[in-house]
């Protein structure tokens, strides 16, 4: 649509830059992730870099490069753990109510900081407060509140227990032992360590050098977070979460930002890169073709150069791995998952070898798949889930937003393996699931079906009610199927039934209840000053666009209830952009704001949200089916609760959507 648009190229122009960025499969040789793994093991010295000192103050997260061993007693001394006296156990043998013993006081009062100057002679005790050195003499403790003052001269206690000898003595060495190995090397020092290296004394700790991590994003496409989206933009996530991840696994990232793909300029960047750092990692154009820079600078930079170039993966087929002069350099996949997975896979390994922590445990559990999920053979899959817990153990659902997503990695629970040489792993299979992110807690509520944006509204006032929910946003289809299986608590839903016209009240069962939720408008999107919509009807516009063919629409996916909608008010018509699919509202909104589309069905907090018109049409019905084997549950009370609340319906009333009144559907 763009009038500023560089002039249309001729022909050979145009065949050359498609060739240019063709993608071909360009790849070394494709190899199994063993294979990739030991090439690249076989030219790296995976030790630990030299050793560091730092202050306490600066040695949070880092690695101890030796075992520490404690140079000091902790306590330096026999010290007491009360407020009382210092005395002989033997003097206070058989004392008692009927015959209490009498121990003459020494002259002084022994305060923490201050080493004692009497010895404790037999009969006789000493004030010591909470802290102080035992004296020499003494062997036990007794609490002030145990005794009574005789007050006189000189001054008395009059003493009615027996203390056994150690009574309340913490003796030298007895929390920390001085020889003893307090810490080991490769420990990754938290505030726990910081107390016991502080207790003994140490000042300053020898830790592992950080390898220093350059960070660079490359594709013209790129924007930096911050920044304002420029057309066809997106925001350079890789840089931001590689950059995270490296010093998640013990490194110092050098963030040296995103580059578009010049060659020229990339490989002064990575140059530069090579020299500061003691390894690279670069995302994006692994796989381009002639487009291939990463590549072709790495061939350039040093020996041996690329090692491994195309892994049997899925996702990361297109990674590679180099190593020149000693210095790994890593291209990863662009796709943002696919580069974060390959990531942990292949260089979070090398960073912790270098950084002297020990490779990073596994926690797997065994989970059910509820679903088939077909796989590419020749390749080894990862299925990136989301583990639910079910009547009989974890269910695995695949996250499905597929390599291209960054939610397909950052929200999974974990993943699963299939076989390269499988085609599918079949429904209702029990696999193991290895966890990402520490061990999975099982949510205090599942709720799975379609998402809307006031759901967060009802989500939000349960987590301060102190429950957790896990949202799995699978359609009002899925959530029906889920409901039915029990493998949810609660199903969010708009299904019109095509019979009755009414939305959802077809789906309640004996087993399943229905509660309704809110009332959302659906209506027509177009763009603000679009002349055939703006202060009309939306029976007026849609009957003026159906006869206009310069009027694109987009539609929506088949079994959307906007979708049941749309064909209910075209009748019939296909107008241009009908075969237009997009599976959610706001794909609908995007293409109208930037020009793909004129028209289209939605909700109007959408419109808003992306600044377009909005022409009502009707209603749509968004309700909740709850499992009734599992309304019991706190968790589904407190969600039902909130969603009644006055303080939550104020909340979804200011989206745009009127909540419904209870047992009306
Ligand atoms: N015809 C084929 N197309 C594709 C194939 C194929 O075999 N044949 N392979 C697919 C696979 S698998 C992957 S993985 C990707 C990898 O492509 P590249 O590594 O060359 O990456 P780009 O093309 O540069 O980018 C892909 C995609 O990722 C986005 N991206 C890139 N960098 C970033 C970043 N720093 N932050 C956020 N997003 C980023 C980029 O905008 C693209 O959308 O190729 C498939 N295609
Ligand atoms: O290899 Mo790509 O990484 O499948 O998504």
């Amino acid at each position: 649509m763009s009038s500023a648009r560089a002039k249309s190229p001729d022909d050979a122009t145009l065949l050359a830059r498609v060739r240019a960025a063709a993608r071909q499969e360009q790849f070394l040789e494709v190899v199994s992730a063993e294979e990739a793994r030991a090439r690249f093991a076989a030219q790296l010295d995976l030790k630990p870099l030299l050793a560091e000192s730092v202050s306490l103050g600066d040695a949070l997260t880092r690695v101890l490069a030796h075992d520490v061993v404690a140079p000091v007693d902790a306590p330096a001394f026999d010290r007491s753990n009360v407020d009382g006296f210092a005395v002989r156990a033997a003097d206070t043998v058989g004392a008692n109510d009927a015959s209490p013993k009498v121990l003459r006081l020494n002259p002084e009062v022994i305060a923490c900081g201050h080493p004692p100057d009497f010895v404790v002679a037999p009969g006789t005790a000493t004030a010591i407060a909470t802290g102080g050195t035992i004296p020499r003499g003494a062997d036990a403790v007794v609490m002030i509140e145990h005794t009574e003052l005789l007050e006189g001269a000189p001054p008395q206690i009059d003493l009615r227990r027996t203390a056994a000898a150690g009574q309340f003595i913490s003796y030298a060495g007895s929390d920390i032992a001085r020889g003893e190995t307090l810490l080991r090397r490769g420990a990754r020092i938290g505030s726990r360590e910081i107390g016991m290296l502080a207790a003994c004394g140490l000042g300053r700790v020898d830790v592992v050098r950080r390898p220093r991590v350059a960070v660079l994003s490359t594709g013209d496409e790129l924007v930096p977070p911050g920044a304002p989206l420029k057309p066809a933009g997106v925001y350079d996530s890789n840089g931001a979460i590689v950059a995270a991840a490296v010093a998640e696994a013990g490194g110092e990232p050098v963030a040296f930002g995103a580059f578009p793909d010049d060659e020229a300029v990339l490989e002064k960047a990575v140059r530069e890169a090579l020299v500061a750092c003691d390894m690279v990692v670069l995302s994006g154009g692994t796989s381009k073709g002639a487009g291939d820079l990463s590549h072709t600078i790495i061939s350039k930079l040093g020996t041996p150069g690329i090692v491994v170039h195309g892994v049997a993966l899925k996702p990361g087929k297109p990674l590679c791995l180099g190593v020149v002069d000693g210095k790994p350099i890593i291209v990863l996949p662009g796709f943002p998952t696919s580069a974060i997975f390959t990531f942990h896979a292949f260089v979070a390994p090398v960073i912790r070898a270098f950084a002297g922590l020990p490779p990073a445990a596994a926690e797997t559990v065994t989970a059910r798949v509820p679903v088939r999920i077909a796989s590419e053979l020749g390749r080894k899959e990862f299925v990136l889930v989301s583990l639910v817990e079910g009547a009989d153990g974890p269910i695995a659902f695949p996250t499905g937003k597929g390599s291209g997503s960054v939610t397909s990695f950052s929200q999974a629970d974990g993943f699963l393996e299939i076989d390269a040489l499988a085609s599918a792993l079949d429904a209702d299979s029990e696999v193991p699931v290895t966890l990402i992110g520490g061990a999975a807690h099982a949510p205090d509520v599942v709720i799975m079906g379609s998402h809307d944006v006031a759901l967060d509204v009802v989500v939000g006032a349960l987590s301060e009610r102190g429950f957790s929910a896990r949202v799995l946003a699978v359609g009002s289809l899925g959530g029906v199927a889920a409901a039915n299986r029990g493998e949810c608590d609660i199903a969010p839903v708009h299904l019109i039934d095509p019979k009755t016209g009414k939305y959802n009240v077809h789906l309640a069962t004996p087993g399943i209840a229905l509660v309704p939720g809110w009332r959302r408008m659906q209506g027509i999107l177009f763009r603000p000053g679009d002349v055939r919509f703006e202060s009309r009807t939306a029976v007026e516009a849609l009957r003026d666009a159906l006869a206009d063919p310069s009027a694109l629409m987009v539609n929506r996916n088949a079994g959307a209830g906007t979708r049941v909608l749309m064909d209910k008010l075209l009748d019939g018509q296909k107008p241009p952009g009908y075969a237009n699919q997009p599976k959610s509202h706001n794909a609908v909104a995007a293409a109208i704001a930037q020009h793909r589309a004129d028209w289209g069905l939605a909700i109007e907090p959408v419109a808003r949200l992306y600044g377009l018109g909005f022409l009502p049409v009707a209603p749509e019905h968004y309700d909740f089916l709850v499992v009734q084997s599992r309304r019991g549950r706190p968790a589904v009370e407190a969600f039902l609760a909130a969603l009644r609340a006055d303080e939550t319906r104020g909340r979804i009333k200011a989206l745009g959507m009127e909540p419904a009144d209870e047992n009306v559907t």
